[in-house]
């Protein structure tokens, strides 16, 4: 979109194009005032307003809705949305901003410049809300977690929560047990649970979502799902970016905090959990929950052996130089923060019991990919002359999460031809992209309408957070106590030698060890 466009475009509003059959993924949500603490970060640019933008063009939203970004900065309406503009045709991907969609987006959204801790902006946001309207009133906390109490408590004293009101988290929910259980309480103290959505964006995920529908859609997969047919299982998240200007949190947090106690754990919990008796909010959650209650504790003793901490140095990524992680702006020199990990984990229940998974996670890897793969136990016995059983492949399920979302099956097949029987690994592939014609929406646009909706269902409750917390914390506080420093890793491979140690000492292998194609 050229930039001389950029005046009309933020003055002139116009009515939501409407959709047509092919680009509407839906009803319409209720009309919802969208309040964005946090209206100028990386977060709300990046991810959430180009999210809201895709479902105003898929005209899932009511004309009627605001979207209202807060922060201390000083500026006008005008000149945010000319930012908001900016972002949208920064982040969204290439072909998908329109004119006439984006026009009306723009004309929906307002600024109020406030301090989450108190001045006379709360005024100004109570006066905007309070235009008459009945809107679902949605306040998406995007700032730092510790002031997530103090905007709670300011909401409440400008009253202007109602009964239609809800509050969404974002992570990271604390930076260990103590302080997520303060910050539930503090939230809690003014949000009714039903009315507090943490988010966790993988749970937006299609192909996360889609687990749900392989387990439990299909009668194929549930009697092979358990450590009798099952080998072991690894969970993967691999980026090939490093901390990307964030470099004061992260070196903060860490992998493990900003990645395995939210993301990963809640995969898992997706991969490993009991069916639920139907798709109701608490019926997932209880599910997940007991997952998480039933992992085997990492004990401080055990982390030597079943955790692996790597820090990545200067490489190259896809053939580009890329600064080491004690190089990029924010960290400090001598920082001894993880930028890797791997572990595994066990999960001590009837179904899981004796079987092991390995997660694993970085920044700056050899590619991005975020990929689940079940590994199935060999076949008993081979009957074909010249094959032992073990010359037999064992078959193993990969599910892409992203990028190439899909499903492969690793089996054995006849090698076409005449004569004796030979035998070959092949791959089969369902691609969804080539199978469903459709867009991929982004984790963040199902998430953000399930607020409006008032659907809970793929947001994390109290007691995961917490249970994936009491998880972490004995990890945190055994690399602690026997100071078990990051290992340093080339950016570009697949992280320390010693995650890869970690998994043969098992008489195992990572996946991409295997076949870096899935
Ligand atoms: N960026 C990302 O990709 C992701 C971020 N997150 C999480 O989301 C949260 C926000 O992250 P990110 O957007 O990167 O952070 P940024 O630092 O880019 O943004 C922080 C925002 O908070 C505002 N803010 C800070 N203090 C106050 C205050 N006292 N009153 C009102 N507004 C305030 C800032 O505006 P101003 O200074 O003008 O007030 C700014 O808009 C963090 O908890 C982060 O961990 C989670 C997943 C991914
Ligand atoms: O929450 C976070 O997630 C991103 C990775 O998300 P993805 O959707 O791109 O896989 C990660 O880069 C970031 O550090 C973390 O805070």
């Amino acid at each position: 979109m050229a930039d001389q466009a950029l005046p009309d475009l933020i003055t002139t509003p116009s009515p939501v194009p409407p959709a047509t059959a092919e680009t509407k993924r839906g009803p319409t949500v209720p009309p919802f005032d969208y309040v964005i603490f946090g209206g100028t970060g990386d977060l709300t640019f990046r991810k959430l307003l180009p999210s809201l933008y895709s479902t105003f063009r898929d005209g899932l939203v009511e004309p009627s809705s605001r979207i209202i970004g807060a922060s201390r900065a000083a500026m006008s309406t005008e000149t945010y949305r000319a930012r908001v503009l900016e972002a949208l045709e920064r982040h969204l991907p290439a072909g998908t901003l329109e004119e006439d969609s984006c026009r009306a987006f723009l004309a929906q959204i307002e600024y109020v410049e406030l301090d989450a801790l108190g001045g006379s902006g709360w005024n100004t946001l109570a006066a905007l809300l309070d235009s008459g309207n009945d809107n679902v009133r949605v306040f998406y906390l995007a700032t730092s977690p510790d002031i997530f109490g103090p905007i709670c408590r300011q909401l409440q004293n400008a009253g202007i929560i109602n009964g239609k009101s809800r509050v969404v988290l974002e992570k990271p929910i604390g930076h260990d047990l103590g302080t997520a259980r303060q910050i539930n309480h503090d939230v809690g103290q003014v949000f009714q649970e039903p009315a507090i959505f943490r988010i966790d964006h993988y749970l937006g995920k299609e192909s996360v979502q889609n687990l749900l529908a392989l387990r439990f859609a299909n009668s194929l997969f549930d009697p092979l799902w358990n450590s009798r047919y099952v080998e072991h299982i690894q969970i993967t998240v691999a980026e090939t970016v490093g901390v990307e200007g964030r470099g004061g949190y992260y070196d903060r947090s860490g992998a493990l905090r900003d990645m395995v106690q939210n993301h990963l754990l809640q995969v898992l919990c997706l991969v490993a959990m009991e069916p639920p008796s139907h798709l109701a909010t608490e019926s997932v959650r209880d599910e997940k929950l007991k997952i998480l209650q039933a992992l085997a504790p990492i004990t401080r003793d055990e982390v030597v052996q079943r955790t692996v901490r790597g820090q990545y140095r200067g490489g190259a990524i896809d053939g580009k130089a890329v600064p080491g992680y004690l190089d990029e702006p924010g960290i400090s020199e001598d920082s001894q923060t993880e930028t890797f990990v791997s572990l595994k984990a066990e999960v001590h229940n009837w179904r899981w019991a004796g079987m092991p998974f390995y997660l694993r996670t970085g920044k700056r890897l050899a590619t991005k990919t975020s990929e689940i793969v079940v590994q199935f136990r060999p076949v008993p016995h081979s009957i074909f002359p010249g094959y032992s059983s073990s010359d037999l492949i064992p078959n193993k399920l990969v599910l892409r999460v992203q990028p190439n979302e899909g499903v492969h099956l690793h089996m054995m097949a006849k090698e076409p031809g005449p004569g004796g029987l030979r035998l070959r690994g092949a791959v089969l592939n369902l691609s969804f992209s080539d199978t469903f014609k459709q867009r991929f929406p982004d984790a963040y646009e199902r998430l953000l309408l399930d607020v409006v909706r008032g659907n809970p269902t793929l947001f994390m409750r109290r007691d995961e957070v917490e249970a994936a917390w009491r998880w972490i914390e004995p990890i945190l506080e055994g690399w602690r106590e026997f100071d078990l420093r990051p290992k340093p890793y080339v950016a570009g491979t697949w992280g320390p030698s010693a995650s890869v140690a970690m998994i043969e000492r098992d008489f195992r292998s990572w996946h991409d060890e295997v076949s870096p194609e899935g």
